[in-house]
Parts: C-alpha cells; structure tokens; sequence
C-alpha cells in the first residue's frame, strides 16, 4: 500500500513561517524491531546522506539507556522526552529513525512531517513477535501487562495516520528490505537533493 506523496512531483519544502527552502528529511515510524534504525543506516549510507536516531540522541543527552529512563521517568515522562527530543531537531537531508512511541505525539509527528517524507515501517504481528525478544528488556512504551498484540492494535492505526508511504517488510532480509524502500523513495520521487 502506498499512501501518497502529498509534495506532487517535488520533494523540496517550506516549513511553515519560514522563508527558505530545504532538503526533506527521511523520517521512519513502525513499530520497535521493524527495522528503523537499522534500515534507516543502511539507507543513509546508500543516500549518502546523515543519519540520526532520535533514541540515541536521547540515551546521549541522559547518558543512560531507555530502559533505565523509562523506568525512572514513567511512560509519560518517556513521551514527553522524546516529544521534547524530536522537536528540538532542525536536520535537513537526513535519514531520522525515530523510537515507536512517537506517534503518541501529535506535536512531535507536525514538527517531523513538516520537515520529512514519513514512511511506515511494518511488519505483520507473527513475523514482529519472531523478531522481538523480552519486551521489557527492550524498554517499550506500553501499559503494564498490555500484550505485543495490544501494542500492534494500538499503534497501526497511529502509524497509518502519520505515514505518507508504507512498508510492509514481511520475510525481507536487510538487503532486499533496503532495496524496497528505495523503491518506496522512487516511486514516490523523494530526493534529498537540492
Ligand atoms: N530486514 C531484517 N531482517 C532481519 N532482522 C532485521 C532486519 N532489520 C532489522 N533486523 C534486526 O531486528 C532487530 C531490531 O532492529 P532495529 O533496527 O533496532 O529496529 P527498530 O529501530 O525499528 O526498533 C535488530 O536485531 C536488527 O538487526
Ligand atoms: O515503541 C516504543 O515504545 C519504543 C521504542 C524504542 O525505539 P525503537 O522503536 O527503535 O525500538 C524506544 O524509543 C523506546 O524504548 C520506546
Ligand atoms: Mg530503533
């Protein structure tokens, strides 16, 4: 499924009360252990252009990892880090894999969609139950005892909302996963380019 370029032909854009025109941002959302960080790497490197992981540059500002800032700060403080964390960004031309809980942010997602091209990162729920291990190990937003299933619920709609193109990655190794997106960009005429 591919939800639309609403930039039409040209991927340049203004954000709003600003004069000047910029190179978009790639920005991904899915799901934790669908492969945004990893893609998006793997997607900087062959776009040549930077990368930034919004969660790293979280656990770098509190100079510990999320599970520990989430387990102090509680899921609300979480939240309200990353919204803080995202809307501090003012990169241009630059793969941004953000953490899965940003789309509970609605500032957070204007601040990325009004700088980026959005594109859903997505895995059907028995291929993401495969790939994730202990949850709580990985430190995800989500209710005490509220299942990967929940979670999955929960979420698809938000992703689905944000998203200007989507990704279903089911069965793609690195490589052919890769390779899919950067269909996604093509046929979507996304450049980073001036
Ligand atoms: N296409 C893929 N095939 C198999 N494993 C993958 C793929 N993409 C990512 N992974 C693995 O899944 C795990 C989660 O990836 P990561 O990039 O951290 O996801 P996210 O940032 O979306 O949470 C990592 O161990 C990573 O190596
Ligand atoms: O989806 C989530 O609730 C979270 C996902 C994590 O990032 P990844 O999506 O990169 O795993 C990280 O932001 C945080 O631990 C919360
Ligand atoms: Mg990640």
């Amino acid at each position: 499924m591919t939800i639309g370029n609403p930039h039409g032909g040209s991927m340049l854009g203004r954000v709003p009360g600003e004069s000047s025109c910029y190179a978009p941002n790639l920005v991904l959302i899915g799901m934790p252990g669908v492969g945004k960080s990893t893609l998006g790497v793997l997607a900087a490197k062959q776009l040549a252009a930077p990368f930034v992981d919004t969660d790293l540059i979280i656990q770098a500002a509190h100079g510990k990892r999320l599970q520990e800032i989430i387990r102090e700060k509680g899921l609300a403080g979480f939240r309200a880090i990353e919204e803080a964390a995202v809307c501090s960004l003012t990169v241009f031309g630059t793969v941004i894999a953000t953490g899965g809980s940003v789309v509970y942010s609605a500032k957070a997602m204007e601040h990325l969609r009004a700088r980026g091209f959005i594109v859903w990162l997505d895995l059907s729920l028995p291929f993401l139950e495969q790939r994730l291990g202990d949850l709580d190990a990985r430190g995800v937003v989500r209710a005490p005892g509220q299942s990967l299933q929940g979670l999955y619920e929960e979420r698809q709609p938000l992703y689905a909302l944000h998203a200007q193109a989507h990704l279903l990655l089911d069965g793609l190794n690195h490589e052919d996963a890769l390779q899919a997106l950067l269909h996604v960009l093509q046929t979507q005429k996304f450049s980073m380019g001036p």
